[in-house]
């Protein structure tokens, strides 16, 4: 791991860090805040999946989360949103495939099944090496936004073992089921739709092992709510499966990072209460 940058936030640090990952098979930048807390104790981890164009640097920036982490004593670590360095056919094309695009999943189609193997390197590698070179527990929790949030559910859903509590902003909450989805999917997977099942949070809650709590919330005036993000037909399988969820509808806030600043406190507050 080499460290690129180090930055004093709220009394705690936000550091940035590039290693050679052996899951996506290329070199990955990571940022970690870590709470003035971990300077005499273990914390425990919000892991934060960002969206579509995203790294790890959007979080971090815009979101407003250190004030309320460093007083929580939590820390954030933020992954990037895909491999880079790879020069794929149609990778770098478009906004929503490809680079800054890899959905969290495990590709399973070539080239990207060489590489794009985000899964694997938020649930397995990354803990890893944050659990075995920070001063941090092995409490985690999980959350995103958009793409990002599509990413923390399908993350907690098929391991609520590795995970205290998972929440999202404007997930892509059944991308099986819409444009986005079914691009990256077709790209990733292939066009059986059946081995997209296993990366759909809205099918994944009907058979979910065990009911963590799901807290989501969604601007109403976000432009992609109808088309791309569909909570409502999350909100039915977690009603129809006995799944715990609370879903906030917050009126008037669109899909930017405006909005997840806006409610940012009460999802560190929801993990925090979690994991202590
Ligand atoms: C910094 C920022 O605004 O991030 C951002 C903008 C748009 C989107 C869209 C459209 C989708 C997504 O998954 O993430 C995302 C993130």
């Amino acid at each position: 791991m080499e460290l690129l940058s180090s930055t004093k936030s709220f009394g705690g640090w936000l550091k940035r860090y590039k290693h050679e990952s052996l899951s996506v098979k290329s070199e990955m930048t990571f940022a970690i805040y870590l709470p003035p807390q971990a300077e005499t104790q273990k914390v425990p981890v919000l892991y934060w999946l960002s969206g579509l164009t995203c790294n790890d640097e959007n979080f971090t920036q815009k979101a407003g989360a250190f004030r309320k982490a460093s007083e929580l004593g939590l820390a954030i670590v933020c992954p990037d949103t895909s491999p880079r360095g790879t020069d794929y056919p149609h990778e770098h094309e478009s906004y929503d495939f490809g680079s800054a695009a890899g959905f969290y999943i495990n590709a399973t189609v070539e080239p990207y099944s060489n590489t794009y193997h985000m899964y694997d390197y938020v649930v397995q590698e990354l803990p890893h090496l944050v659990e075995a070179n920070f001063p941090v527990t092995e409490k985690r929790s999980i959350s995103g936004h958009s793409m990002g949030g599509h990413g923390a559910l399908i993350c907690a859903l098929k391991n609520p073992e590795k995970y205290q509590s998972v929440s999202a902003f404007a997930p892509i909450a059944n991308p099986t089921n819409c444009p986005w989805g079914e691009k990256a999917f077709t790209g990733y997977l292939g066009e059986d739709k059946a081995t997209w099942n296993e990366w759909d949070a809205t099918l994944l809650v009907e058979n979910a092992s065990e009911r963590l709590h799901l807290l989501i919330d969604q601007g109403e005036a976000d432009n992609f709510l109808e088309e791309q993000l569909k909570p409502d037909v999350l909100l039915e399988a977690c009603e129809k499966a006995d799944h715990p969820i609370t879903l906030r509808r917050q009126l008037g806030y669109d899909h930017s990072y405006f909005f997840i600043a806006s409610f940012i406190d009460d999802h560190l507050e929801h993990h925090a209460k979690a994991l202590s």
